[in-house]
């Protein structure tokens, strides 16, 4: 379930990886430019406020001023006062004397001017603020009034301009719209003035980024509108590196996962693509005939070889492979190397056989017979080349149904074998069920054969109930000359192990073959039992490379 879900993580991964820095330097530019947007409209905001703050504090000065003067109406003193501060001051438009209506009774014109006001807002006792409309002015502006001690009702109108200064920047001021209003909403200004004709004053600001500011002491906010629009459109080459950047993150979150993937996927995963790129290899343990010192087949022994050329020895997957059900195309993939490899070995020798591994799976249907006939047949290799083995270690599920396929390997000239016998829990009832023609004693007994003679009671039972039988007996794991000597004297017809060589890689094996065209154990050795054991074998061209130890330095664990 994990092992079929784990492209799909790793797609996931990779996914993420892609697409999360997209999202997050996309919403980091946004959030960038929505801060810098507000960062300006707050500081024209305040600096509008300030502005608007200086020219009423300043008119409150006029009229304080007047006032303090006793200026109460428009006779020549007033006037020359009035227009004396108009003079001084350009941020004020009129200076006058109101009437009880808020129009000027007379002003530093000397004349009545009329307003539209709306409702004054108090910053002192004495002084308020309103909003003026009059008929010859184009924009709103403000009138700062002040009752003087002698119960007058001075006024000061602000200029426009300077109420509305108007300092949004150059680059963003086609965009962008500033209001001042009092707290209670009541409109003070607007830039532009809706009287300049600008479109901007006219249509609304979609997805405003918008700020404010407010003026405490005459209780009105300057509020700054910019479309984001604008803002991000500003972004756009760091948008362009951005997704640059996304796309890269993409491309290594892809590598790292596909990285990942190899270096940590799970064995069966491992297996798996081994198996498509071919990298189970098949390597050949000569089966010596140790009646005549012949070579008389080989076991045929799986090896995984890494990239590296490291190989991975089969105690570190064949279980895993059983487990996972590949170990049926494995043993397809060996089968057809090593027929292919050995052919001609076959072809010179009519008695050679070469022994596979079979595995529970491969008796649940006759699929093995028809596999081994078709990789045999198309190669032309008589089948009285080929033998199986099948392991005594774990018991088979159904030993009839095995015992009905091998009888069917048999009836085309495959020989059986029983593997490791001795170390099943089945005992000997299998040797009869299943009708093997071969059982091989696994090395554990082997090795009880000492050298001062002693030997191994088992074994002797072993042969003595397979020749009844009517089997072949082969041993497994003959490490030393006075094993073989002994094997030889019980009647055992043939043995495998280090005395003869190790598993070998095609070639080797192949140069070995050719080397022992004759007997590998050497007559005269076979006499002299004082020599010490590997002495004993033939040496030169024809011999057994005993010493011969092509895995043991390259062997790896498949972690
Ligand atoms: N110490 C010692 N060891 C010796 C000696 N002579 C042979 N051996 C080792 O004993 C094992 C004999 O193979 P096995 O009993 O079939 O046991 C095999 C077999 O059960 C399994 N195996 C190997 N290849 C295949 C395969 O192609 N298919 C299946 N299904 N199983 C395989 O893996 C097991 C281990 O294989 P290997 O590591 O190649 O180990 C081999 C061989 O290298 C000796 O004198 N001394």
């Amino acid at each position: 379930m994990f092992t079929r879900l784990q492209p799909l993580l790793v797609i996931a991964v990779a996914s993420i990886g892609a697409i999360a820095p997209a999202l997050l330097g996309h919403g980091l530019l946004m959030f960038d430019a929505r801060s810098r947007a507000e960062a300006e409209n707050a500081t024209i905001a305040a600096e509008m406020v300030n502005r608007a703050e200086t020219a009423i504090a300043n008119a409150i000065d006029v009229t304080a001023r007047l006032s303090a003067a006793g200026l109460s109406d428009c006779n020549a003193f007033g006037l020359a006062a009035m227009r004396n501060e108009l003079f001084r001051n350009y941020t004020i438009r009129s200076i006058g004397v109101l009437d009880g209506t808020d129009s000027f009774a007379c002003s530093h014109y000397g004349r009545q001017e009329n307003f539209g006001i709306t409702n004054p807002v108090t910053v002192a006792e004495d002084i308020s603020i309103v909003v003026v409309e009059a008929s010859n002015l184009a924009d709103r502006t403000l009138l700062v009034r002040r009752e003087t001690h002698n119960g007058a009702l001075l006024g000061v109108l602000l200029t426009p301009q300077a109420v509305a200064v108007d300092i949004l920047p150059r680059v963003s001021r086609d965009h962008t719209v500033a209001e001042l209003r009092f707290t209670d909403d009541t409109l003070i200004a607007t830039i532009p003035s809706p009287a300049s004709g600008d479109s901007r004053a006219v249509s609304p600001v979609d997805d405003a980024i918008s700020s404010s500011a407010c003026s405490s002491p005459y209780g009105f906010c300057v509020t700054v509108m910019s479309p984001f629009a604008v803002t991000w459109a500003s972004y756009r080459n760091l948008q362009i590196v951005a997704a640059l950047g996304s796309v890269l993150c993409a491309v290594l979150a892809m590598v790292g996962a596909s990285l990942f993937q190899r270096r940590f996927a799970s064995l069966d995963v491992r297996i798996r693509r081994a198996l498509k790129s071919g990298a189970f290899e098949p390597h050949y343990q000569p089966i010596v005939d140790i009646r005549t010192g012949r070579i008389a087949g080989c076991e045929v022994l799986m090896r995984w070889r890494r990239p590296d050329g490291v190989l991975i020895p089969p105690s570190e997957f064949i279980d895993k492979a059983e487990a996972t059900g590949l170990i049926l195309p494995m043993t397809d993939q060996i089968m057809r190397r090593a027929a292919e490899e050995l052919r001609d070995v076959c072809a010179a020798n009519p008695e050679f056989r070469l022994a596979f591994n079979l595995v529970d799976s491969h008796f649940d249907s006759f699929k093995i017979v028809t596999t081994i006939e078709t990789i045999f047949d198309r190669l032309a290799i008589p089948l009285h080349h080929v033998s199986v083995e099948v392991t005594e270690r774990r018991p088979l599920k159904n030993v009839e149904r095995a015992r009905i396929v091998i009888r069917r390997l048999q009836s085309i000239g495959v020989k059986v074998a029983l593997d490791d016998v001795g170390t099943g829990h089945s005992g000997l009832a299998h040797l009869q069920q299943l009708g093997v023609d071969t059982i091989k004693i696994d090395k554990f007994f082997i090795d009880v054969i000492a050298k001062d003679g002693s030997g191994s009671p088992f074994v002797e039972s072993l042969v003595s109930i397979a020749h009844r039988l009517g089997m072949d007996v082969v041993a497994e794991g003959v490490e030393t000359y006075d094993q073989l000597l002994y094997l030889r004297e019980r009647g055992v017809q043939k043995a495998q192990g280090y005395l003869f060589g190790r598993p070998v890689p095609k070639s080797e094996f192949i140069a070995l073959m050719e080397r022992a065209a004759g007997p590998v154990i050497d007559e005269a050795a076979r006499s002299d039992a004082s020599v010490a054991g590997e002495a004993r074998l033939r040496r030169g061209p024809a011999a057994v490379p005993a010493t011969a130890r092509p895995e043991s330095s390259r062997t790896a664990v498949a972690s």
